[in-house]
């Protein structure tokens, strides 16, 4: 069983650290801002490479500082993602981070993560985020994949008018409880 509990972090108001500008840290910060264009991140590096560039260029909130890793850039950090080359300076990481409470995920080594990215499907308001619990990243790509195609762009009207209904309906808690159930309980009914 997962046993991992998911939650929709607003990056944009958190600092976030990226160690590493390579190959994988370019994916990482891809996937980040694809999800969150508005993340605050700090990226520091011996070397960026060139797609790391172009995307960080292209974003709102990303910091660059090219320089080996030092424990004095957790300062102020919510959340560290480690994604260098060399697997002792990732442990480094993981421990300096841990011993500040910081959150942090090694890229590509999960008994050193506390907790996972995962494949995110963003449809306006929808967002559905998916784990294999690091079994198959493979998988989580395609379920990705698949969603992204199957859940018609409508449904983020489907938000819209239902928040609209919900701002009209008069009473108490209770009672807009019942009534959005009722009328949303067409999605759950099972065709006879
Ligand atoms: C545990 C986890 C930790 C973390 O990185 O957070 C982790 C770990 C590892 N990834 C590895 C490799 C690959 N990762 C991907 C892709 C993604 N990996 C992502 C997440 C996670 N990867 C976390 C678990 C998520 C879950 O619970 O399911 C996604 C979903 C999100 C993201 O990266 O943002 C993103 C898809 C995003 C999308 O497309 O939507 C591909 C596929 C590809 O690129 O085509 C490959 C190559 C194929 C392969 O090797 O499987 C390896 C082996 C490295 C080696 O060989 O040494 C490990 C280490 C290990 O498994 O031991
Ligand atoms: N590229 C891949 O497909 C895979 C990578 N991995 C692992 O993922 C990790 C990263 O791999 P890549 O991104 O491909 O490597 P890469 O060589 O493309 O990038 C590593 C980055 O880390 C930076 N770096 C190195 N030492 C540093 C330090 N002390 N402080 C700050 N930055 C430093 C480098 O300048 C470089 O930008 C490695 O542990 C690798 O073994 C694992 C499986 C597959």
């Amino acid at each position: 069983m997962n046993q991992l509990y998911p939650i929709f972090l607003k990056v944009h108001q958190l600092n976030v650290l990226l160690v590493g500008g390579g190959f994988v840290g370019t994916e990482k910060l891809s996937f980040l801002l694809k999800s969150s264009p508005k993340a605050q991140v700090t990226a520091v590096s011996k070397e960026f490479n060139a797609e790391f560039l172009e995307l960080a260029g292209q974003a709102a909130n990303v910091t660059l500082i090219q320089d080996a890793y030092d424990e004095k850039y957790l300062g102020g950090k919510h959340l560290v993602i480690a994604a260098t080359n060399f697997p002792e300076i990732n442990k480094q990481i993981h421990y300096e981070a841990k011993e500040r409470y910081i959150l942090v995920n090694v890229a590509d080594t999960p008994e050193l993560c506390d907790f996972y990215l995962g494949g995110i499907v963003t449809k306006g308001n929808l967002k559905i985020a998916i784990s294999t619990n690091g079994k198959s990243p493979t998988t989580a790509k395609r379920l990705r994949q698949m969603l992204e195609e199957v859940l018609p762009e409508e449904i983020d009207e489907l938000l819209e008018n239902l928040n609209a209904y919900r701002d009209t309906l008069k009473g108490d808690f209770e009672y807009k409880v019942k009534a959005m159930n009722e009328i949303t309980g067409m999605l759950v009914e099972k065709k006879g």
